[in-house]
């Protein structure tokens, strides 16, 4: 298939890219760079630099089979302080890129959503029936987007697929994690052992869990890539099908530090502070409906091994 990745030199975006294009398709990767990186757009996908809204519906006369998108802005944070800049870049930018490819006759369509659409979870693991009370703008505008891609799926016929992320990790190769803006936690834990940082801050130790540290639901992103390119197979005319993507299995602040130690060998000094705002205790996926339709399986589930992969990957940046 034609493909158009939006997001593509991003971090999610880049190695699905990768893969796609491993697996024989044509990808042109659209991004703005405005947190993406020219250099992680993979070797054989054509590379437009632009803005996806300004840029969707001339793109798209071109003639595409499908579309991924993954341009986002994704900083919880920043979506609180600045929800414009979210509603704008998120919300209006994907109803443009949706009315283009209805204009244009583009049918398929995978879009990166993500677990912050559920909010505090009433029971854990979280299947895509969950009430969705998302407790920040970021995931706010992520769930108006799933809701305006049932509309279209619907209305004009769409094959669409929401895959609804929980917490991404790992790297495939020379594509990972590179945020200028980095949140996320193994990365950050990373650059304590690169000795970037001086230490890591436990965001709270009192929550309601094993170790009074957060739980959460770490998928290597390779695995993540498969299910884009089964989502992208089995999508039907007409339906937008939603599925979490997760590995099902919880792992503390403390054990992803404790990881992160074993794998790195350095000692990582760590230091509990204030838990930081909007942070649900626990988010475990229940990924057993893509298991079941899209014939996924998780083939990286191991934490060490997805720590392992972002750690060659961190080292080889440096080198
Ligand atoms: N990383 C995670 O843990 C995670 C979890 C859940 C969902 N997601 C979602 O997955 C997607 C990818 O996340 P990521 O971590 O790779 O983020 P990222 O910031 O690395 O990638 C996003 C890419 O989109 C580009 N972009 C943003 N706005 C654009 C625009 N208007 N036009 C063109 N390009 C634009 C950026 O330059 C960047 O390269 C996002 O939609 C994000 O919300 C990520
Ligand atoms: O320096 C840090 C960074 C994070 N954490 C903790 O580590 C856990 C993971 O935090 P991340 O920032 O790595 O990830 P989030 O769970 O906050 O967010 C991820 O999952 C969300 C779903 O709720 C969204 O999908 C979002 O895009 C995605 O990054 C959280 O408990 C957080 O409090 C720390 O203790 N210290």
């Amino acid at each position: 298939m034609k493909l158009l990745v939006t997001g593509g030199a991003g971090y999610v975006g880049s190695v699905c890219a990768a893969r796609l294009s491993e697996a024989g398709h044509e990808v042109v990767v659209v991004d703005d760079l405005s947190t993406g990186h020219a250099d992680a757009v993979p070797d054989g996908c054509r590379f437009i630099e632009a803005d996806l809204a300004e840029a969707a519906d001339g793109l798209l006369t071109e003639g595409f089979d499908g579309v991924l998108h993954f341009a986002a802005k994704s900083l919880v944070g920043e979506s609180m302080e600045h929800p414009a800049k979210y509603w704008q870049g998120n919300v209006v930018t994907t109803l443009r890129l949706l009315e283009a490819m209805r204009e244009h006759r583009v049918s398929r369509l995978v879009f990166s959503s993500t677990a912050a659409v559920y909010g505090q979870p009433e029971a854990i693991p979280i299947p895509e029936s969950a009430p969705t009370r998302p407790t920040n703008t970021y995931g706010a505008t992520k769930l108006a987007m799933d809701h305006a891609i049932t509309s279209y799926a619907t209305a004009h016929g769409m094959a669409a697929t929401s895959l609804r992320y929980f917490n991404v990790a790992g790297a495939y190769g020379p594509y990972g994690e590179r945020h200028v803006v980095e949140t996320h936690l193994i990365p950050i834990v990373l650059q304590v052992a690169l000795g970037q940082r001086e230490q890591v801050q436990i965001f709270g130790d009192d929550w309601p869990t094993q170790d009074g540290t957060c739980v959460r639901d770490y998928i290597h992103v390779a695995d993540l890539a498969e299910a884009h390119l089964r989502a992208l197979d089995r999508a039907q005319p007409g339906q937008h099908r939603i599925y979490n993507l997760g590995n099902g299995t919880g792992f503390t602040v403390k054990q992803v530090i404790d990881t992160c130690r074993e794998v790195t060998g350095h000692p990582i000094p760590a230091r509990v502070a204030s838990p930081r705002e909007g942070d649900p205790a626990s988010l475990v996926a229940s990924s057993e409906y893509a298991q079941r339709q899209l014939e996924w399986q998780p083939q990286r589930a191991e934490l060490d091994t997805i720590v392992q992969h972002a750690w060659a990957f961190a080292r080889a940046r440096i080198a």
